[in-house]
């Protein structure tokens, strides 16, 4: 059995992994730099929908899989995040304001029906996974935000600056979340550092981030291929 490693390498090895984050997707590029069409850009918002709207579960699942009092208070405020008190309020809320503000109607998204095939597969993969392995993976798995704060904040002037169609109302979404990820990553790589104590919990770690950038990426790679064509 190898040695664990020590925090700093350990450390190292999760965020070695933003090379494969899906800021540096191609599509995200494409976003960024102003180049999608209005139709591509309600496609990428009515898509992250489905993803969105897993979130609360995969976070319910971690929970459930956790035998720590801890771990479950703290992890239990995620579900608050998205869900809000009421249907009026919270990141679920946030993100059909956002839909609108593209010019989506909510019930198209609602109803998924542009959900894409591939972006389907890769955030019930997720949710999948939570759900089945060791809670510490699922845990893990939400360290890509580690890498979004930057990547959202350069969204954000970036749709300002090259997407003056959209509706600024949109934004709130992301002006919540910025902070709000910062706050959990940190509390997520705490409770990674603190509870993978084997070198092969942390192995599981390092793979189960790897996993999640591939979750993210195919998700992605659906929109993009498909965006081409929307309209
Ligand atoms: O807009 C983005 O680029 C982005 C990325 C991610 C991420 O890296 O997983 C999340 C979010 N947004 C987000 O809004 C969010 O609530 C969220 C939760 C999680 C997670 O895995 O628990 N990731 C993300």
């Amino acid at each position: 059995m190898s040695q664990p490693l020590g925090e700093t390498d350990f450390r190292e090895s999760l965020q070695r992994l933003a090379k494969r984050y899906w800021a540096h997707h191609p599509f995200h590029r494409r976003l960024h730099d102003g180049r999608c069409s209005p139709p591509e850009v309600r496609l990428w918002v009515a898509n992250r929908w489905y993803y969105q709207r897993h979130l609360s579960q995969k976070n319910a699942a971690i929970a459930a899989n956790c035998p720590l009092p801890e771990v479950r208070r703290i992890w239990i405020e995620r579900i608050g995040f998205q869900d809000g008190p009421s249907d009026a309020e919270g990141g679920l809320h946030d993100w059909l304001v956002l839909a609108e503000a593209v010019g989506l109607q909510r019930s198209e998204v609602l109803d998924e029906r542009h959900v894409l095939p591939g972006v389907r597969f890769a955030a019930d993969a997720y949710l999948d996974f939570c759900r089945r392995k060791p809670w510490i993976e699922g845990v893990a798995a939400a360290l890509t935000e580690m890498f979004s704060p930057d990547h959202m904040s350069d969204r954000m002037a970036a749709w300002r600056r090259h997407y003056d169609w959209i509706e600024p109302a949109g934004l709130a979404y992301f002006e919540r979340r910025i902070p709000a990820a910062r706050a959990d990553s940190t509390q997520t790589l705490q409770v990674v550092l603190d509870h993978c104590e084997t070198r092969e919990q942390q192995d599981a770690a390092v793979r189960a981030l790897a996993f999640k950038c591939d979750v993210l990426w195919a998700m992605l790679d659906a929109i993009d291929y498909k965006g081409q064509s929307w309209t």
